[in-house]
């Protein structure tokens, strides 16, 4: 049984796979905040795991909790390289692309081969990469996820209050104090998914990360563009696996 693991920097997202299943098709899955880490050991147990693949983002500290609790000794830490599975990856110094945006962009590609991609995880930070036709990653952009940008106005002034996320985009020019925050954070996100699909001349758009589920409705884009729930562990497991996608293409 093949564990996959998503570290970020707000949560740990995990899979568990039989050997050749396809990309996506899991036994059993589940996200903790870092504080619950302790939870995840319980939800293993009983799997009978004899190999780990791990994307960690989330520093040294993590990494060394997650050593420790994975139930075997065989463990892959993903890494980005310039060249992998297809991939060629366009960042400067290629090791310094975070190991949880390649493993996007492979899942993006395998989900969608032959396109010209954006890619954005909206997390902790969120993270907006282009993928090219014949599968170059190019690069991307990074700003503070959803949650962030909220919250940096809340500590950061003395009067904008923490508001709590919103499925809805408030209208443009909000007539109160908390749906201006919202619309303001939404169209800051929704804005440069946009502008990163146009300038890419992007043929299909995939939005995944906790915060997904807020900012994809409100995307106004010509192109296909939907959410992928674990983009990072698809494109994880699709680097150690040939089976096709269970999965509709884009
Ligand atoms: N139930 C939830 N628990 C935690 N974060 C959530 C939840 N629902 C939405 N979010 C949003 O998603 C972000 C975390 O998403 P995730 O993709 O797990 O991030 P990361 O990969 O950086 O850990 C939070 O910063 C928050 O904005
Ligand atoms: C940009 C990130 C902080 C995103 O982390 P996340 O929001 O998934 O927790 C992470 O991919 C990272 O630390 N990247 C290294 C720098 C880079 O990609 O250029
Ligand atoms: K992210």
């Amino acid at each position: 049984m093949l564990l996959l693991i998503d570290a970020g920097n707000t949560r740990i997202k995990w899979a568990l796979a039989e050997d050749g299943a396809a990309p996506g098709t899991w036994l059993a899955s589940g996200a903790v905040a870092h504080a619950d880490l302790n939870h995840l050991p319980a939800s293993w147990a009983r799997h009978g795991v004899t190999r780990a693949l791990v994307s960690n983002v989330a520093g040294s500290k993590l990494h060394d909790q997650l050593q420790l609790m994975i139930p075997t000794t065989a463990i892959s830490w993903f890494a980005s390289t310039a060249q992998l599975a297809g991939m060629r990856n366009a960042y400067r110094n290629p090791s310094q692309l975070g190991c949880d945006r390649f493993a996007a962009a492979l899942g993006a590609r395998a989900l969608a081969p032959g396109q010209a991609l954006i890619v954005a995880t909206c997390g902790t930070a969120t993270t907006i990469d282009a993928v090219s036709a014949d599968g170059m990653f190019l690069g991307g952009m990074i700003l503070p996820g959803l949650g962030l940008m909220a919250t940096s106005l809340a500590r950061n002034t003395a009067q904008l209050p923490q508001v709590a996320p919103g499925a809805t985009l408030p209208a443009g020019f909000a007539d109160n104090t908390a749906d201006a925050i919202l619309s303001g954070c939404l169209s800051a996100q929704a804005g440069a998914i946009e502008r990163a699909c146009a300038l890419h001349g992007a043929s299909a758009c995939i939005v995944s990360g906790g915060a997904a589920q807020y900012i994809a409705p409100v995307l106004r884009l010509p192109i296909e563009h939907r959410i992928v729930d674990n983009i990072v562990l698809i494109g994880l497991h699709s680097t150690v696996t040939s089976s096709p996608l269970q999965d509709s293409p884009c």
